[in-house]
């Protein structure tokens, strides 16, 4: 066995923390090749299908790589921008916002690393960045706000088996879920509040999160209940009665049963009970991406249209918003508590709420 090695060791290299954010993944560009080959890396981690390997690879290779890349490639062509994909160009910017404020905040040295579950940049890559700034502590930060072991879990391995090639460990932190944080509930109470003060408030407001078969719900997933949870808080926040909004679970791929009910045929039987305006928001996702651009603002509109609605509005995700960035930062710090790099003259608690406070009215102006 060979180790990545620390061969520039010295002992007064300057230490500083480390701060991963992971999030799912995407292409390099929208070509069918390129989505094949994301979709393989994707679709080969256990986590994400469970079934016996011979069988899935069988299928996947023999079948699910022949067809859906064609389909997926003009899905993602219909979303892609000049700075390539949302997902990515939008976590980058996150990146940078979090970067300025944890540099404000820590009272030492810091660097903050991005990397992508699968495809680019890897997860091998953001350590060995943090590697090289010689980050002795590593804060992980998925950045998916509900547990599933489908995301946050394929996270932890990636993670893990990377590290498990380094000969000298830094000290590890991972984070694991954050649907009920009091910060992440205002802030998307926030952005339906300001949606409603420019365009009005819909008959019904819907809550639709990304899937995951029902199996693995049933073999002790939290992550039905934590979406549960999290729309129930944000629907109180709102004040919001329970007869205005719904919760259902979009993006299902496959013939097995996923967690119901299932976003599309929510919208269509609502626009047959007779509903003509409705409000739809996917609190499970931090950035826009292929799911919400393109299958909740454009697919999903068709649907509700086609089945007798008359108004259909996606309310986009936090994305790289103010409130957004100061709720990771706090949870960030937080996870960080103890750590020598976040004492120091940077933070006290009277600095933290002034720095809310700058951050809330750079929200309410954005
Ligand atoms: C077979 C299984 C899949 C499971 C289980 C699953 C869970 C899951 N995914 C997200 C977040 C995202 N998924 C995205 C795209 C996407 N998801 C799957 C499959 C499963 N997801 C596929 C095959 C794809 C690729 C696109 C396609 O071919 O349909 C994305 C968007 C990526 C982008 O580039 O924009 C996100 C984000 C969550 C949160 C989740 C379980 C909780
Ligand atoms: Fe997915
Ligand atoms: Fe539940």
């Amino acid at each position: 066995m060979t180790f990545v090695d620390t061969l520039d060791y010295r002992h007064d290299n300057p230490e500083c923390l480390g701060i991963l954010l992971v999030n799912l993944g995407t292409p390099d560009t929208p070509s069918v090749p390129d989505v094949r080959r994301y979709l393989a890396e994707f679709l080969s981690d256990p986590r994400v299908v469970e079934m016996a390997r011979l069988p899935w690879m069988l299928l996947l290779h023999g079948v699910i790589l022949r067809t859906r890349p064609a389909r997926s490639a003009k899905a993602y062509q219909s979303i892609w921008t000049p700075e390539g994909s949302p997902l990515l160009e939008i976590s980058r910017r996150q990146k940078t916002a979090l970067q300025d404020l944890l540099s404000q905040w820590f009272g030492g040295p810091v660097r903050v690393a991005l990397a992508m579950r699968y495809g680019n940049p890897s997860v091998a890559a953001g350590l060995a960045e943090l590697k090289a700034a010689n980050a002795r502590r590593v804060l992980v930060l998925p950045l998916y706000p509900q547990y599933s072991a489908t995301t946050v879990g394929s996270v932890f391995d990636a993670v893990t088996d990377e590290l498990r090639r380094w000969r000298w460990l830094p000290e590890l932190r991972f984070i694991n879920q954050y649907h009920d944080e009091p910060a992440y509930i205002t802030a998307v109470a926030a952005s339906i509040r300001a949606h409603w003060a420019e365009h009005g408030q819909a008959e019904r407001l819907l809550f639709s999160f990304h899937g995951i078969p029902k199996e693995y719900f049933e073999k002790g997933d939290p992550y039905h209940c934590q979406c549960q949870k999290t729309a129930r808080l944000i629907a109180a926040e709102l004040d919001l009665p329970s007869d205005r909004w719904l919760l259902s679970f979009q993006s299902r791929l496959g013939k097995s049963e996923w967690l119901q009910p299932y976003t599309d045929a929510t919208l269509e039987a609502l626009g047959a009970q007779g509903i003509k305006s409705i409000q739809v928001i996917s609190p499970g996702f931090s950035v826009d991406c292929l799911e919400t651009l393109e299958e909740m603002s454009i697919e999903n509109r068709h649907l509700f249209l086609e089945a007798g609605g008359e108004s259909y509005s996606y309310i986009p995700c936090l994305n790289d918003n103010p409130d957004h960035m100061q709720m990771l930062a706090d949870l960030i710090h937080r996870h960080c508590s103890g750590w020598p790099e976040v004492q120091g003259p940077a933070v006290d608690a009277a600095g933290l709420a002034e720095r809310a406070d700058r951050a809330r009215h750079m929200g309410a102006k954005a």
